[in-house]
């Protein structure tokens, strides 16, 4: 049997020390920093959003000498460290990506067993970079391993913290405010998906291994894709091939147990294109770009805009394309209002993803609605996402051209 996964506890990155991704993620992007490690060559800074958890992992200097592990100048050593030789003993919880650049680099996930999860991976034949490890503050245990998975420099850290009642990890001091008041609508609330650019002709093998080692399934994006191709979407500038996997039962879009994980490939067309930009600027395979979910994608986006949050900017031509402004009229939305912002609508059909007949049902009024930022590193690499989801659970060809089309304009220009 794969290894069962409960839940999707955050994404880490790792950074070069004074990047400034942690004070965008908390003055552009409101999160809130919550917990943090600091150690002489490592800073692990945790900051929440809603159910949105990310890890900014920064790296301060000069790794230590293999055969020593960092102290805690700001609290008691953990009563059990990781083991030496298990890692670099830089970041807890993670190992570190060896690329140089600013990176998405790891899907942390909850697990209930630990130990026997590592075991159903080893037997499946994915080897861990980091076998089953206790780390203990005062606040409780919990137990990790972390594997590396098929695509790029992506890891995944599996946790069991159902020993523990800190504020996120052994490890960690509670630092700064997490509101405790009411929450802001205008708040993005959890992870929708996480797109990983991959190498041409890949996908498949990243399938069946997500498939294989955790279970994952096959997510029908939209229902004009193929089984064995994904949904191919190319010409009048676009070459991009989408498929997409989910990892938990899949329940109402916009939950938050109901992140997806979305596979994007370049196609051969004319020109140079952003899945293989990114390829180039990373260094490889990686997470390309996440999507926030809103339940008010406007307020969201002027909020976020008003702090200096850069998204770019829809194609001019795109909110008065033939019956644009109609359909998002009829969607109930205010075409002005979406066009300030730059906000992209797409409509759903009933049977879009089920296989239903498209024009043979009446149109429902399941849409959704999308804006990219710029990239968030100096790099053109790593981009965020707001995604607000009016009963779509897939994602529509409109919004992925003007979306792709918006991000080209973009790298075009620069
Ligand atoms: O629409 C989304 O959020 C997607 O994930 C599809 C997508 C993937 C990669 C691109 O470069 C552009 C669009």
């Amino acid at each position: 049997m794969a290894a069962p996964l409960s839940r999707l506890s955050h994404i880490a990155f790792h950074v070069p020390a004074g990047t400034g991704l942690v004070s965008d993620l908390v003055d552009k992007f409101r999160f809130h920093l919550f917990a943090s490690r600091v150690t002489a060559c490592a800073r692990q800074l945790a900051l929440r959003k809603g159910a949105a958890v990310f890890l900014v992992n920064e790296r301060l200097g000069e790794a230590p000498p293999a055969h020593t592990f960092p102290s805690d100048p700001t609290r008691p050593a953990p009563a059990q460290q990781p083991p030496l030789g298990h890692g670099d003993g830089e970041f807890l919880y993670d190992v570190s990506p060896s690329r140089p650049v600013s990176t998405a680099s790891n899907v942390c996930f909850e697990v209930q067993d630990v130990p026997s999860v590592s075991r159903r991976l080893q037997e499946r034949g994915c080897p861990l970079a980091i076998p089953p490890t206790d780390v203990t503050d005062d606040d409780g245990s919990v137990t990790y391993c972390v594997v590396r998975s098929v695509v790029g420099n992506i890891s995944h850290t599996l946790l069991d913290r159902s020993r523990y009642r800190g504020a996120f990890l052994p490890g960690f001091r509670t630092a700064g405010d997490v509101p405790k008041g009411p929450r802001d609508p205008a708040e993005a609330t959890h992870f929708d998906h996480i797109t990983y650019a991959c190498s041409r002709g890949s996908t498949q093998a990243v399938l069946d291994w997500y498939q294989h080692c955790f279970g994952f399934q096959r997510f029908v994006i939209n229902r004009q894709e193929d089984a064995a191709e994904g949904y191919r979407i190319r010409g009048r500038g676009v070459g991009l091939r989408l498929t997409a996997m989910r990892y938990g039962k899949g329940s109402e879009p916009g939950l938050a147990d109901d992140c997806k994980f979305v596979l994007a490939e370049s196609l051969p067309e004319p020109g140079k294109n952003q899945v293989d930009t990114f390829l180039e600027q990373h260094g490889g395979a990686g997470i390309q770009h996440v999507g926030l979910y809103t339940a008010d994608i406007v307020s969201t986006a002027r909020a976020l805009a008003e702090a200096g949050v850069q998204f770019v900017e829809p194609p001019r031509a795109y909110y008065s394309e033939a019956g644009k402004a109609e359909e998002i009229w009829e969607a109930g939305q205010d075409p002005r209002l979406l066009s300030q912002h730059g906000i992209l609508l797409d409509g759903e059909l009933a049977g879009d993803r089920e296989g239903g007949g498209r024009g043979s049902s009446p149109r429902q009024r399941r849409y959704l609605m999308q804006i990219f930022t710029k990239p968030i590193f100096p790099e053109e690499t790593f981009f965020l996402e707001l995604i607000e989801r009016r009963g779509a659970a897939g994602f529509g060809e409109g919004n992925i051209r003007a979306l792709w089309k918006s991000v080209q304009a973009y790298l075009d220009k620069e």
